[in-house]
């Protein structure tokens, strides 16, 4: 290897998009997959697997670079780049065929670096992922567009040649298996679904650029297969977007009937939209909003519901664990997804009384994701529903189930990438029993829960921000409208005005921002009233030695300036911690849905906004106010003018 670098030379793309990203993905927290897909790389599954690999290795590369300190011998060389390269020749393809400066830069320290790396144990790790199994490529036909029938016949035109039928799973898994060009197979559980070689190129193929083919894995096929909408029932769809199971069901339904399609994320909901086109999914209603806010009156007539929330992801083959690039705990991470999908769960089961099917799922391989929402809710509903067994709904065509050490047992199914070739997926079915009438629940999403929050707003409203955000907000509203009453019906001068706004408007910061403990709040509150009586007895002192009215009104006008700035200063520290909180909790949902978080950011944002026309407007109260006292004091101090003359 010569050791002449060749300036001209650049970087190979792959390389240098991938160092970016992995940046991006570890000091931004942003998601793999997006920054990835707006890249529009031709070589999309080259980066992602690069990317992948250089994620799980940051804590053996940064060994690795420390040991061998090349980036304090080379400090032109980039440290992400130098990573991605790292990963590439030693655990990946082994070499570097580029002769850039970066690329050369590192072989120089190959010998080195194989050297060290021998006593890291990322070797194994890395190796043993990537001989992990490799998922068939899935081809889910639109029967909106094709039937099934004419894309196989398609397929064969094409040179491609079908399997006969297997009538077991496990001679199903075995020809999986062994699939390979010019082989393909139709599912055995979804007979919609084609299944060919593992990285068989689709994305160009002209049946997926019209919507007539839809790349999607099994796994998350199997929801909507299990739902089995008859056609012209109604179908919601509480979690939807990119729209795969909306589009799906929408084809199950064959467009007659309807599909109302909910997703929260604004920019996800195109996607979506995008998606119902391009499918010709013309019975799918989209709506663009919170599934929690609902109204169950507006949907009696929904019979069967999917409920697909955003979880960790953990079943996704290829797919780098969460705390890998972000360094933060799993177990919390789990605990906030959990919460969420209990409450979604609960809302779909308690608020739709015609509902016969609901489906639960995710790509999530957690027990607290799947069994633990499960046993949760099982808790409240009683007889009311009861769960299929999914081994009976597949006619013992399926091997992974739920644990039977919870109280669901084994009724849900498990889809393992190892041992189904296809992403791990929970799914639970629930199916209405209506001679039970649903049972009062009062837990967060039950059909009580709203009451609960009613009849407590009216005794505790500063409860809100550890339940409903939507009653919350209203609370907050209405805190503030009775407050504003209160100041128009006091602007008398009594100089007490700004100083309860203020306070009013810090508090409801503080309260937004859930940064402070109560009992911090309480000394806080204390200490202040501490200052306001320690300042109005040093006032009246001051009063007693000075008569004069000109005295007592600069006195007073320095307190309120005093006081102003101080609370401008609180609220305005208020807002940063929040928006810290904010950043840091929306840090722990899911990467994947980077969109979610974007969302999050722009909520803070907006919340932001307000906060600072609330500040604009302490301080045109302040000035108000001050403009008020000076004209009060005009009056006096003119009287004793005239009196002084007089005397
Ligand atoms: C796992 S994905 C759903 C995938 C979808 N079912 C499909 O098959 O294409 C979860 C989605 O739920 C959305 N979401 C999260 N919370 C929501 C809420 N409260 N209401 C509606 N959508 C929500 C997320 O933005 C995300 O797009």
């Amino acid at each position: 290897m010569s050791n002449e670098f060749v300036h001209s030379v650049t970087v190979p793309r792959i390389y240098k998009f991938t160092a970016d990203i992995v940046r991006r993905v570890r000091e931004d927290g942003a998601s793999l997959k997006t920054l990835i897909y707006e890249r529009k790389h031709p070589n999309v599954a080259g980066i992602y697997g690069l990317s992948v690999n250089t994620l799980r290795a940051l804590p053996q590369l940064d060994r690795l670079l420390d040991k061998t300190q090349i980036l304090t011998e080379q400090p032109r060389l980039n440290p992400w780049l130098a990573k991605v390269l790292i990963t590439e020749l030693l655990w990946r393809k082994g070499c570097l065929k580029s002769r850039s400066k970066p690329v050369l830069t590192v072989l120089a320290y190959e010998n080195r670096l194989r050297e060290e790396s021998k006593s890291l144990d990322c070797t194994e790790t890395l190796v043993v992922h990537k001989a992990k199994v490799q998922k068939p490529r899935y081809v889910r036909v639109n029967t909106l567009l094709l039937s099934v029938e004419k894309a196989i016949c398609l397929f064969q035109e094409d040179g491609w040649q079908l399997l006969p039928k297997s009538t077991t799973y496990s001679s199903y898994l075995q020809s999986l298996s062994q699939l390979s060009k010019p082989h393909f197979i139709q599912d055995l559980h979804i007979p919609e679904m084609l299944v060919f070689p593992p990285l068989t190129p689709f994305h160009g193929h002209s049946g997926y650029k019209s919507g007539e083919l839809i790349l999607q894995d099994k796994a998350s096929c199997l929801p909507v297969h299990l739902l089995d909408p008859v056609s012209g029932s109604v179908v919601l769809d509480m979690c939807a977007a990119p729209g795969m199971k909306a589009t799906h069901a929408a084809a199950k339904l064959q467009n007659y009937g309807k599909v109302y399609a909910v997703e929260i994320d604004a920019k996800r909901f195109e996607t979506l939209l995008s998606q119902m086109k391009k499918t010709h999914s013309l019975c799918v209603e989209p709506l663009n909003q919170d599934a929690l806010t609902l109204d169950p009156k507006k949907y009696l007539h929904v019979e069967y519901i999917l409920v697909d929330p955003t979880c960790s992801g953990s079943g996704i083959v290829d797919r780098p664990k969460q705390s890998d690039m972000d360094g933060k705990p799993e177990s919390k991470r789990l605990q906030n997804l959990q919460s969420f999908q209990v409450y979604l769960l609960r809302y779909a089961l308690f608020n739709f009384p015609n509902a016969k099917r609901i489906i639960y799922s995710t790509c999530s391989l957690h027990p607290e994701e799947n069994e633990e929402v499960i046993d949760e809710v099982l808790a409240d509903i009683g007889n009311a529903y009861h769960l299929v067994p999914v081994r009976q709904l597949l006619k013992n065509n399926w091997t992974n189930f739920s644990s039977k050490k919870y109280n669901c047992g084994d009724t849900c199914l498990y889809s393992k990438p190892d041992d189904d070739f296809c992403n791990g997926f929970f799914v639970a079915v629930f199916e209405r029993n209506f001679d039970v009438t649903l049972p009062k629940c009062k837990h967060k999403g039950g059909n009580e829960y709203r009451n609960v929050i009613r009849a407590n707003l009216n005794v505790k409203k500063d409860d809100m921000a550890i339940t409903d955000p939507y009653e919350r907000e209203k609370c907050v509203k209405k805190k503030k409208k009775k407050k504003k009453k209160e100041e128009i019906s006091t602007t008398d001068g009594q100089g007490k005005i700004s100083t309860d706004i203020v306070k009013f408007v810090v508090s409801e910061i503080e309260n937004k921002g859930k940064v402070k403990t109560k009992e911090a709040k309480c000394s806080e509150k204390e200490v202040e009233k501490m200052d306001v009586r320690s300042n109005l007895s040093n006032l009246n002192h001051k009063l007693a030695l000075n008569k004069s009215k000109d005295i007592q009104k600069r006195i007073l006008d320095e307190m309120e300036a005093k006081k102003s700035r101080k609370q401008r200063l609180k609220c305005e520290n208020a807002l940063e911690v929040e928006i810290d909180n904010d950043t840091l909790d929306a840090n722990y949902g899911e990467k994947e849905q980077n969109e979610e978080i974007e969302t999050k950011l722009s909520k803070i944002k907006k919340r932001k906004k307000k906060a600072t026309k609330e500040i604009v407007k302490i301080d045109k109260i302040y000035f108000q106010k001050k403009k008020q006292q000076e004209e009060i004091a005009i009056v006096p101090s003119k009287k004793r003018k005239r009196n002084e003359e007089n005397s």
